[in-house]
């Protein structure tokens, strides 16, 4: 995590739970300041108290203020300007859960995080006098996909998710240097859980039931017990105190003495998530042959909960999301995702450790003279043009362009990107040229290397 040396910070929501933890963190990480904003004066003041005497006076502020009013937020960025001078990070993270209050969450939870946002880049701007900064706007797993038993809280996240991907685009905010990112957690062992199960929604034992299967994070602060007060936790195994690059469940695969074939190199004794001689090499693929699983045998007959069953009887472990949403079994959100771009587009992203290649969407929405709209599309490592348009349904004669085709409305057609980037799963499905004649076949990878190579007409 980088320092955050001579950085001062507004966090509202900071009295307790996430909030709170992210000013501990901050502060542990050296920040000038961190300004704390909440509606909760008790707990404010409590925590102020805590967090002075472990990181010293000085460091620290508080300030009642409820976020659904505007005006007294911003009085509250004029204080801390007022106080530490500068203005670097601000952390718009209060909310609640309350299916029963909707107006209220969606004035707290979407409305105060856009005010939030443009009280940020009037404060920290750099042409406003600021040096610029970084927007943090706490979403949430239900941001990005839906969730049944609190609609309304995850339309409100939803909304930030939406309004966050595109503010972060808005020329004002840019030309400020304003960065404005989102976080999307998946469960976190807060007060908001136990509050919300005592009175947040009629699905009280539907979510207890989600809270059984699921393992709920745990914040920073309130949970020394974590790996000897660590917090970090690893995605591979879910363990506490470790990362997923120290992760114990992989040792035996880092040793990889197992006489397993390499689908990079084709040598013997290590698998192809290992191989350095063949990374970076995209062409090499074409070498790849399906393992000794194929045909029929390889054809996934279902999924059960992390376990593909194929038809011969074996089982491998499922290690994307996609398959497991297949299943009905909703994906863990601890997997490393964050934001990238793919040309212009900003995309969700799955850095997959289980994966040697890159993989882009198999259904991309493309806008040209010839052929418009969603299509099936291979991913070819260095293809002659960016784009090909073959002989699919649909396509245009090379002699008959579309006449009124526009390449400025098309620029503003691709900035209205969202829509097919929003279904991340499909992100982690690999695509394999399998060196066929055509060199269009796709191969699906679900499981690990080498026996996992499905044959082409898996989808
Ligand atoms: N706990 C969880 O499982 C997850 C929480 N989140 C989000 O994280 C954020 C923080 O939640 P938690 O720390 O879990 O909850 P929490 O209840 O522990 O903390 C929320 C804080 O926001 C404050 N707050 C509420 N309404 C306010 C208002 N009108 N003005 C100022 N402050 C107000 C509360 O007083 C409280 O101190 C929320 O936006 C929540 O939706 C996101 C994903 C998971
Ligand atoms: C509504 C759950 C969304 C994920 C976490 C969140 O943003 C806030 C949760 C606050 C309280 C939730 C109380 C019980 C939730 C029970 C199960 C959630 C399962 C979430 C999931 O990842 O599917």
């Amino acid at each position: 995590m980088p320092e955050m040396n001579g950085k001062v910070a507004i966090i509202t929501g900071g009295a307790d739970g996430v909030g709170e933890a992210l000013a501990d963190d901050f502060l542990n990480r050296q920040a000038k300041g961190v300004y704390i904003i909440d509606i909760n004066e008790k707990q404010g003041q409590e925590t102020l108290n805590s967090l002075k005497d472990k990181h010293g006076a000085g460091r620290i502020q508080f300030r009642k203020c409820d976020v659904r009013y505007t005006d007294l937020l911003e009085g509250a960025f004029k204080d801390c300007l007022g106080q530490y001078g500068q203005l670097d990070i601000v952390c718009n993270n209060a909310g609640i859960l309350n299916e029963y209050t909707r107006k209220l969450m969606i004035d707290i939870n979407l409305t105060a995080v856009i005010e939030g946002t443009y009280l940020a880049v009037k404060y920290m701007g750099t042409q406003n006098g600021g040096k610029g900064g970084v927007v943090v706007n706490t979403a949430s797993r239900v941001g990005l996909s839906p969730y049944k038993l609190a609609a309304v809280y995850a339309a409100s996240k939803h909304g930030i998710v939406g309004f966050t991907r595109s503010v972060a685009f808005e020329p004002d905010v840019l030309s400020n240097e304003v960065r404005v990112v989102a976080i999307c957690p998946t469960i976190i062992d807060t007060n908001m859980v136990s509050i919300t199960l005592e009175k947040g929604t009629k699905y009280i034992k539907e979510f207890k039931q989600d809270i059984a299967v699921k393992p709920m994070l745990k914040t920073a602060i309130r949970n020394t017990d974590v790996g000897q007060g660590s917090s970090i936790r690893c995605y591979v195994c879910q363990g506490v105190g470790h990362r997923a690059a120290q992760c114990p469940s992989r040792v035996t695969d880092v040793n990889h003495d197992n006489g397993e074939q390499c689908l990079q190199c084709g040598a013997i004794g290590h698998v192809a998530k290992f191989c350095h001689r063949g990374r970076h090499r995209g062409q090499e693929r074409k070498s790849v042959k399906p393992s000794t699983t194929t045909g029929a045998a390889a054809v996934p007959k279902m999924i059960e909960k992390d376990h593909l069953l194929l038809a011969s009887g074996e089982q491998l472990k499922v290690v994307n999301g996609a398959c497991m949403e297949q299943s009905g079994v909703v994906e863990d959100r601890t997997l490393p995702v964050s934001q990238g771009k793919v040309g212009d587009t900003v995309v969700t992203m799955l850095r997959d450790t289980e994966c040697n290649g890159i993989i882009v969407k198999k259904s991309l929405e493309i806008d040209t003279p010839y052929l418009r709209g969603m299509v099936e599309a291979l991913c070819v490592q260095d293809p002659i043009y960016d784009l090909i348009v073959g002989n699919v349904p649909g396509a245009r004669p090379p002699d008959d362009p579309d006449p009124v085709w526009n390449m400025s409305e098309a620029v503003t057609t691709r900035a209205q990107e969202e829509i097919w980037l929003s279904d991340v799963t499909s992100t982690v499905v690999r695509l394999i040229e399998d060196g066929s004649a055509n060199g269009t076949t796709r191969l699906i990878r679900v499981g690990k290397d080498p026996v996992d190579v499905c044959p082409p007409n898996i989808e």
